[in-house]
C-alpha cells in the first residue's frame, strides 16, 4: 500500500508528469545562488539576506497595492480591503525584521561597510516605487539614482505617470456621489466620518490607507533607530548626512488629508 510505505509516496497529486519539484517550482537553485558576500566578514551574509528578503516583500507589496488600487477604481471596496489586510501584515513583518539585523554589532558591520559605498538603500528602486504609488512623489530621486538601468528608470517614470492610491480612493468617493475637488474634499471626508450608516465601507477603507501610511512611517522610524545604533553620526554610504536626513523623512505622510481630518472630528 502506497500510503503505508516509508518515504515519499511514489506518485503525488499534481506530479503525474514528474516535472514539478519543490526546488524547481520555487527556482531555488537560482534564488540561493544570489547571496555573494564581497568580503570575508561573517555578518555580510546576514546583511545581503535581509536586504534581499525586503526586496521580495517590496515586490509583493507593489503587486497587492496595484490590486487594491484597481479594486478602488472599480468600486469593489471589499476587495481593496481584503488586499490591504495582507499589505498591513507584510508591513508589520518589515518592521519586525529590523530585529534580525540589529543582532549585528557595529564593529561587525564596520568589517565590511567600507566596501559598500557608494551603494545604499537610497538606490532601492522598488522602495521608491512604493512611495510613488502611495502618493509621495519626489521627482528629485530620479536624478539621485546612479547605476540605474534603463528598465528601472522607465519603471519609476511609469509610477510617476500612473494614478496613486489616493487618486483611486477619490474615485471611490465620487462613485458614491461625494465631490472630490480640492475645495470640497474635506467636507466629503467629514461626511464619510460622520455618516457611518451610509459610508462605513468608505470609512474603513480610509482607515486602511491610514494604516498603510502609519506603518510606512513606523518603518522609517525603526530604520533610523537602527542606523543610529549602527553608524551613530557618520554620514551615509549613499552620500547623505545619514541619521539627520532619515529623521527628516519620518515626518512624511502619504495621505496628509486623512491626518488633517482628525483635527475636525
Ligand atoms: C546596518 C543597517 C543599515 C544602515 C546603517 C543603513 C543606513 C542608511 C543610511 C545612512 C541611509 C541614508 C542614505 C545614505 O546616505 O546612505 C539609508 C537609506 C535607506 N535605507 Fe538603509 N540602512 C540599513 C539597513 C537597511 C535595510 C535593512 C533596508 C531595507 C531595505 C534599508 C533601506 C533603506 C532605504 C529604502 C533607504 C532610503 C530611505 C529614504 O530615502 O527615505 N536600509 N540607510
Ligand atoms: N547606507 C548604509 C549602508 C547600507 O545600509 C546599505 C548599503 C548597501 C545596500 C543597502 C544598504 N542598506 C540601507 O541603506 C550606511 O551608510 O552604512
Amino acid at each position: 500500500m502506497d500510503g503505508d510505505a516509508p518515504g515519499p509516496p511514489r506518485r503525488q497529486f499534481g506530479e503525474e508528469g514528474g516535472l514539478l519539484s519543490y526546488g524547481g517550482y520555487l527556482r531555488l537553485p537560482e534564488l540561493l545562488a544570489q547571496q555573494r558576500p564581497q568580503s570575508q566578514a561573517p555578518d555580510e551574509l546576514l546583511f545581503i539576506t535581509i536586504h534581499q528578503v525586503y526586496e521580495l516583500w517590496f515586490k509583493l507589496l507593489l503587486h497587492e497595492l496595484e490590486g487594491a488600487r484597481e479594486a478602488m477604481f472599480a468600486g469593489e471596496l471589499w476587495q481593496a480591503r481584503h488586499l490591504f489586510r495582507r499589505v498591513h501584515a507584510v508591513e508589520r513583518v518589515l518592521i519586525e525584521q529590523v530585529d534580525v539585523l540589529e543582532t549585528m554589532t557595529p564593529q561587525d558591520f564596520m568589517a565590511f561597510r567600507a566596501n559598500l559605498a557608494p551603494a545604499s538603500g537610497f538606490q532601492s528602486v522598488q522602495f521608491r516605487e512604493l512611495e510613488f504609488l502611495s502618493g509621495l512623489r519626489d521627482e528629485r530621486y530620479l536624478s539621485s539614482f546612479r547605476h540605474i538601468s534603463e528598465e528601472e528608470l522607465a519603471r519609476l517614470r511609469r509610477r510617476l505617470a500612473e494614478p496613486t492610491l489616493w487618486d483611486a480612493y477619490l474615485t471611490a468617493l465620487s462613485r458614491r456621489g461625494l465631490p472630490v475637488s480640492d475645495k470640497e474634499i474635506m467636507s466629503s471626508l467629514l461626511a464619510v466620518a460622520r455618516n457611518r450608516g451610509s459610508y462605513d465601507d468608505l470609512w474603513q477603507l480610509a482607515e486602511d490607507l491610514l494604516t498603510h501610511d502609519e506603518t510606512a512611517a513606523l518603518w522609517r522610524m525603526r530604520h533610523v533607530q537602527m542606523v543610529e545604533r549602527q553608524i551613530g553620526t557618520k554620514s551615509g554610504t549613499g552620500g547623505s548626512t545619514g541619521a539627520p536626513y532619515l529623521r527628516g523623512r519620518t515626518r512624511l505622510h502619504y495621505f496628509p488629508l486623512l491626518w488633517e481630518l482628525r483635527a475636525w472630528l
